[in-house]
């Protein structure tokens, strides 16, 4: 079996996927037409030609632009929608989506519009292709926590359909603990925590995720390995770091990815997974993330099994629901 049909067959989940980060060019230009939108390109070509970029910042800004043709429930629906096609087409049976509600209610967008689309995608792509899916809101960083806490009484009266909370956006000069309150309170309501972590920013950046904020996994994460004692403690305590390969190139956080250190991250035993974070964004979904970091990092099948299986184990579905997948994964050949 070659090696693009093994990765499109062993059954994974994505754990770290923007849903506003797979609005592909073509997608964006369709709704900003339908929605009377102006854009601040000109073309699809003029669009993905503006794709390089040099930090987090450089992205974030373009991603946030891109953000703004999505206005209605069926933009979000046909968004979410495309992705899970892609998805399922990749192997995924299980899929937690990250929505930044915040770029769109600034914009006048109803919180519920937003998941309205959002869950109606997740229904309609178990019944298609039988992929499990959760949303995870995720609080922009570069905002105040006060903000964050408006943000938290619009989602109360939709709780239910969300699965937990994550911290996203410009990393650097906001850390973790910026959010100490509303992460508090989001756990006495029973919410799942992740928080991206050590992408851009210091490793005490993941160390305050894990003891302020008391996330479950590490959104990047990275960086730890420039903190020997904090390696320990991730293996130690198996916390799983959603790594995003293609991403980190992008943004140069590594400058390519033969020098990625996901390969020795997982030798020293962390609980390593492969996202793809934007991928209409970074040049590939997740089948692609594992691909071209196998062929660069020279990863075993093997290996490549034990990160899938890290996926499953890491999710937020039970148990009963995890079995039949990694039954089939351990069926799969080495
Ligand atoms: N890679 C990333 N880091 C932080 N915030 C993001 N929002 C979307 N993608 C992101
Ligand atoms: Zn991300």
């Amino acid at each position: 079996m070659d090696l693009e049909h093994f990765v499109c067959s062993l059954p994974k989940a994505e754990l770290h996927v923007h849903i506003e980060g797979t609005l592909e060019p073509e997608m964006m230009f369709e709704l900003a037409r339908r929605n009377g939108v102006a854009l601040p390109w000109k073309s699809v070509e003029e669009t993905r030609a503006a794709y390089a970029f040099t930090d987090l910042q450089s992205f974030l800004d373009l991603y946030y632009a891109g953000a703004a043709a999505l206005i209605h429930e069926r933009d979000f629906f046909e968004l979410a929608l495309a992705y899970f096609e892609r998805a399922h087409a990749d192997g995924v049976v299980h899929a937690e989506l990250f929505f930044d509600p915040q770029t769109h209610t600034a914009r006048g967008v109803a919180f519920a519009t937003v998941v309205d689309g959002l869950e109606r995608a997740c229904a309609e792509a178990q019944v298609r292709w039988g992929i499990s899916s959760r949303l995870i809101l995720c609080f922009l960083r570069h905002l105040s926590e006060d903000e964050g806490f408006a943000t938290l009484e619009q989602a109360l009266p939709q709780l239910a359909r969300i699965h937990g909370v994550g911290l996203d956006s410009s990393e650097r000069g906001h850390p973790p603990a910026k959010f100490a309150r509303l992460f508090a309170r989001c756990r006495e309501l029973g919410l799942h925590i992740v928080a991206h972590a050590g992408e851009e920013g210091p490793p005490a950046y993941i160390v305050d995720a894990l003891d302020v904020l008391k996330v479950e996994r590490i959104d990047h994460g990275v960086r730890c390995a420039e903190d020997p004692a904090l390696v320990e403690r991730l293996v130690r305590e198996q916390v799983a770091l959603t790594v995003c390969p293609l991403s980190n190139v992008k943004l140069c956080v590594f400058p390519d990815l033969a020098q990625h250190n996901l390969k020795r991250l997982l030798e020293a035993g962390l609980k390593v997974t492969i996202n793809s974070d934007d991928p209409a964004y970074f040049g590939g979904y997740i089948a692609r993330n594992f691909i071209d970091t196998a062929r660069a990092l020279g990863l075993s099948r093997a290996q490549l099994k034990r990160i899938a299986r890290n996926s499953l184990e890491a999710s937020f579905v039970p148990e009963s629901l995890r079995t039949p997948w990694l039954l089939r994964l351990d069926a799969m050949p080495a």
